[in-house]
């Protein structure tokens, strides 16, 4: 099959076939979370870059939880405003600790926070985080935990402070008796952009989740841009015109976990079909760009990650 790209105009009307299976996601759906009792905002340790959408998304979100030193940035980012700050209470802090501040620490101890000590260094704050919203949402041992009164704060929940969380959440998995697993939409603010070891072990979570707890829906969101994991298969990708013309920018389809063979495109900018991509090749589809006025269909063979440039200042017109 030969390799093609096509280049169309900026808006056509994309047609499937009734014989072609797909998923279909609202891009939307990935940051707004109405009425999803299943939904978590993560905050991870950089500066809440994302100022007035912030808020809005923090109502959005059925828990909110920060990763150690992630309490720190929320913490600041209400400055001397302390009526906001007690009104925007995390419902977890999770990690080694060795990031968080005394007077954070102190803060949120006082206001009830749940702080969850994890000093194992074979894993990150981030993957420490992971295996407590899957425990919040999936597991009757951890809510025992956390309502028994006499495991409170000064003994770590009687979760063990090594590596506790890990092996409830792999002693869950392991049970023969499944509880009921719910899906759950994960948005983290803070795991790209800075450091590159930070920021490739946040895009590598991206795969391991949807191979691990493919229940677990991760996407990032970061000033410039929306990223989840397009994964093998077709996908309907959908948006209203109105939110596509005022906050969708570029995208990029991006085989970063391997190299990928995308199948076909429809409703790119720059379709492309048996399209074989890698890094360490350099043939890759960015600064590409929606162009499908009803949606954007991708077909491929291998995972990607996805990034979609959002304009965040107007983004809080649609939270
Ligand atoms: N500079 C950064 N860039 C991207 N993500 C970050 C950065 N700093 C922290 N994070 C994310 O926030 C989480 C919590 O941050 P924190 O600094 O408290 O964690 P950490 O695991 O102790 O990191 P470190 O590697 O510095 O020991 C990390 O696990 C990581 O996912
Ligand atoms: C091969 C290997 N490389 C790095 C670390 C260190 N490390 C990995 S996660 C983590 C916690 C960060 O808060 C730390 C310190 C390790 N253990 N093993």
């Amino acid at each position: 099959m030969t390799e093609q790209c096509i280049e169309n105009d900026d808006n056509v009307e994309i047609t499937l076939e009734n014989t072609i299976k797909h998923r279909t996601v609202n891009i939307q759906d990935y940051i707004t979370q109405y009425n999803n009792d299943y939904s978590v905002l993560l905050i991870l340790n950089q500066e809440i870059a994302i100022r007035e959408a912030f808020l809005k998304l923090w109502d959005l979100y059925k828990i909110r939880i920060c990763a150690d030193g992630g309490a720190n940035r929320l913490y600041d980012f209400f400055e001397d405003d302390e009526e906001l700050r007690l009104k925007h209470l995390p419902d977890y802090i999770v990690g080694d600790l060795d990031s968080l501040s005394d007077n954070v620490k102190e803060y949120y101890s006082k206001n009830h926070v749940v702080i969850i000590r994890q000093s194992t260094q074979y894993s990150t704050d981030f993957m420490k985080c992971v295996q407590l919203i899957s425990l919040h949402f999936n597991s009757q041992t951890f809510k025992t935990l956390l309502s028994t009164e006499t495991n409170g704060i000064a003994n770590n929940y009687g979760i063990t402070e090594l590596d506790g969380l890990l092996r409830l959440h792999k002693e869950r998995k392991a049970q023969k008796k499944k509880e009921t697993i719910h899906n759950i939409n994960v948005l983290a603010l803070g795991g790209i952009d800075g450091r590159f070891d930070q920021t490739m072990h946040s895009i590598s979570q991206l795969y391991v989740l949807s191979k691990s707890d493919s229940y677990i829906k991760l996407s990032y969101l970061t000033p410039t841009d929306l990223i989840i994991l397009l994964p093998s298969g077709a996908t309907l990708l959908k948006y209203s015109q109105e939110f596509k013309n005022d906050c969708i920018g570029n995208v990029g389809l991006l085989p970063i976990g391997q190299p990928a063979q995308i199948i076909e495109t429809r409703g790119l900018k720059w379709d492309i079909l048996n399209w074989n991509t890698s890094i360490p090749t350099g043939k890759l589809s960015s600064s590409n760009r929606f162009a499908g006025s009803n949606g954007c269909y991708i077909h491929t063979k291998d995972d990607l990650v996805f990034n979609i440039e959002i304009n965040l200042k107007k983004l809080s017109k649609y939270l």
